[in-house]
């Protein structure tokens, strides 16, 4: 298998007037965690089910290790673990049941696996899958997608659904599997996970891909909230003085701020230490604060060519 795990050319899916996604072009390549991030709504499920062959494109097309992921879509599923968005599992079957059932169509599964799998996620083979909790159904979706250890994974909002600390577990279980040369395609609706462990990103709005980005580039181009409160009223020149720091909200006469932080965080952790701080809350990077870096940016470059 020589070919790119995934590579995505002029992809285009309508559900008749709707648009799903828009000429999407993009590529993955072996050994990388790629993060396809976007608010709901924006087209990730649609990718995703183009690319497991269960729907099928408008327009171009998506390829996997090069079969065509709709016409060889049956040879593409072996070669791919799959955690749908919203896991559909056999409602009558224990979750025991439901793995053998699995098993039967993809041979050759390392029991030892399977085991790991289900101790890690502490999953509960033996309760019926109508009674397991959301959180528990998607701990078994991921031990279904792992178990045959396939050399892509594709993942649709693996970590909905999962505790913290599982939600932890799961990308650190992640970038194991990236050491042993396995290839991810994670989408997510929350830039502060996928910033954890993706080596590049896809950015999609409204069906169409905003921006490709190496998680260097993101993290430059976002900005992050913090609300501080102080004693008494500040002087704002010292902490938008700040370079990377905006002042974008000022209550209570100066005693509460909200503040933009792009940049200089060190600097500006220095000059609060100075001042009357009461309390602070420093926001994770939120994907609406991508987008407006990259609209930002978009305007800036349209406004120079209008010129
Ligand atoms: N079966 C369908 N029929 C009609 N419209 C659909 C269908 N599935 C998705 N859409 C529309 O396509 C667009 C993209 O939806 P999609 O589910 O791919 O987004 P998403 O990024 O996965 O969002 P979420 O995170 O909410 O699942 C939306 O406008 C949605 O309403």
């Amino acid at each position: 298998m020589d070919s790119l795990p995934i590579q995505v050319n002029g992809l285009t899916r309508f559900y008749g007037k709707t648009r799903g996604v828009d000429d999407l072009a993009f590529t993955v390549e072996r050994g990388e965690i790629f993060g396809f991030l976007g608010p709901n709504g924006a087209g990730k499920t649609t990718t995703i089910r183009l690319l497991m062959g269960l729907i099928q494109p408008t327009r171009g097309s998506a390829r996997i290790f090069g079969l065509d992921c709709w016409r060889d879509a049956t040879a593409v599923k072996s070669h791919v673990g799959y955690v749908p968005g919203d896991a559909r599992l056999y409602e009558a079957m224990t979750g025991a049941q439901f793995l053998d059932f699995l098993a039967g169509f993809r041979p050759g599964i390392d029991p030892a696996r399977r085991r790991m799998l289900v101790e890690r996620f502490d999953v509960d083979l033996s309760r019926t899958i109508k009674h397991l909790s959301k959180g528990n159904r998607q701990k078994l979706a991921l031990v279904q997608a792992f178990m045959h250890d396939p050399p892509l994974l594709i993942l649709d909002e693996p970590s909905s659904g999962l505790d913290p600390l599982m939600q932890r577990e799961l990308l650190t279980f992640l970038r194991e599997e990236q050491a042993r040369g396995k290839t991810i395609f994670l989408s997510s609706h929350l830039l502060y996970e996928v910033e954890q462990v993706a080596d590049r990103v896809g950015i999609i709005r409204d069906g169409r891909l905003v921006a490709v980005a190496t998680i260097e580039e993101l993290k430059r181009q976002r900005t992050r909230r913090m609300e501080v409160a102080f004693s008494m009223p500040i002087d704002l020149a010292q902490l938008a003085s700040v370079d990377g720091v905006q002042v974008l909200q000022v209550r209570e006469g100066g005693r509460w701020v909200e503040l933009g932080v792009s940049d200089g965080l060190p600097v500006l952790l220095r000059r609060l230490s100075e001042l009357p701080v009461v309390d602070l809350v420093y926001a994770p990077p939120d994907l609406d604060s991508v987008f407006m870096g990259y609209y930002q940016r978009q305007e800036a470059i349209t406004g120079e060519r209008a010129r």
